[in-house]
């Protein structure tokens, strides 16, 4: 576990999607060849979504062997297949479905009207499993150590679907929570929970604009057990902060 996080600042919103998407590349692609293999945890919100975009149109984006690449989320809206508001949706639409992944290894969330219905903690039970049979026996907290693990950060510095006092955030027996009348809408969520983030052998934190310079600067002065999701957010390598001038508040 990095004691200190790093911080980059980029001067707009886009250098920062577009940098970022180079960095994301870079480290895949560097993943891909130490092991052969690599894995992403996507975010929703504007930056992950930009962040999507800019990789759908960089020239370099076939640095990474998209076919190799195993993909999950770190948290989703309860809502059904297709919704344009879940981030699964956004994310085919915005990358994975221009570029050439293996449907098996895009792990999405569990939708509202699939097989668990209303039951989002069977939904979230669901997931937690994959997730386990995807870390193997013996990982902790059944979560692999993913290689880069996206979050964009709420104003009350949530991150994923874990809200600050919120239960999601205290738990920690498994890798994926089911969240209820969450503070952001849609009230009901699936997140991956803090031992599975922490698990990440990177955790990358995306932050842009005016209102995200509270949260930021919280986050980055609260201890890292504290009850600030976003300063819970650590990867065992490496945790690195992306943000614009704004956010930095240095703008
Ligand atoms: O459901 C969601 O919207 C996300 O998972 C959430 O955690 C998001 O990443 C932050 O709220 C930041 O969102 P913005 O980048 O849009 O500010």
């Amino acid at each position: 576990m990095t004691d200190s996080p790093e911080v980059v600042v980029h001067r707009d919103t886009e250098v920062m999607a577009h940098a970022t998407a180079a960095r994301l590349l870079t480290a895949l692609a560097d993943a891909q060849a130490a092991r052969g293999t690599a894995s992403v945890v996507l975010t929703g919100g504007r930056n992950g979504n930009a962040l999507l975009a800019a990789l759908a149109a960089s020239p370099a984006r076939e640095a990474v062997d998209w076919s190799a690449l195993d993909i999950w989320w770190g948290d989703e809206r309860y809502l059904p297949d297709g919704d344009p508001d879940r981030n699964a949706t956004q994310a085919q639409q915005a990358l994975l479905g221009k570029v050439g992944v293996d449907p098996a290894r895009v792990h999405a969330m569990p939708c509202s009207d699939g097989a668990f219905g209303a039951d989002v903690a069977a939904a979230a039970a669901w997931y937690a499993r994959e997730l386990a049979a995807a870390a193997g026996p013996g990982a902790p907290h059944g979560a692999p150590a993913f290689d880069v693990l996206l979050l964009g950060v709420g104003p009350d510095t949530h991150v994923a679907s874990l809200f600050p006092g919120h239960p999601g955030f205290a738990a920690r027996d498994a890798a994926a929570v089911a969240v209820t009348a969450a503070p952001k809408p849609p009230p009901t969520r699936i997140s991956l929970t803090v031992p599975a983030i922490r698990s990440a052998r990177q955790v990358w934190l995306l932050a842009a604009g005016e209102d995200k310079a509270d949260a930021v600067a919280r986050a980055q002065a609260a201890p890292a057990d504290g009850e600030v999701p976003a300063a819970a957010a650590r990867g065992r390598e490496r945790t690195l902060w992306l943000l614009d001038r704004t956010a930095a508040g240095t703008a």
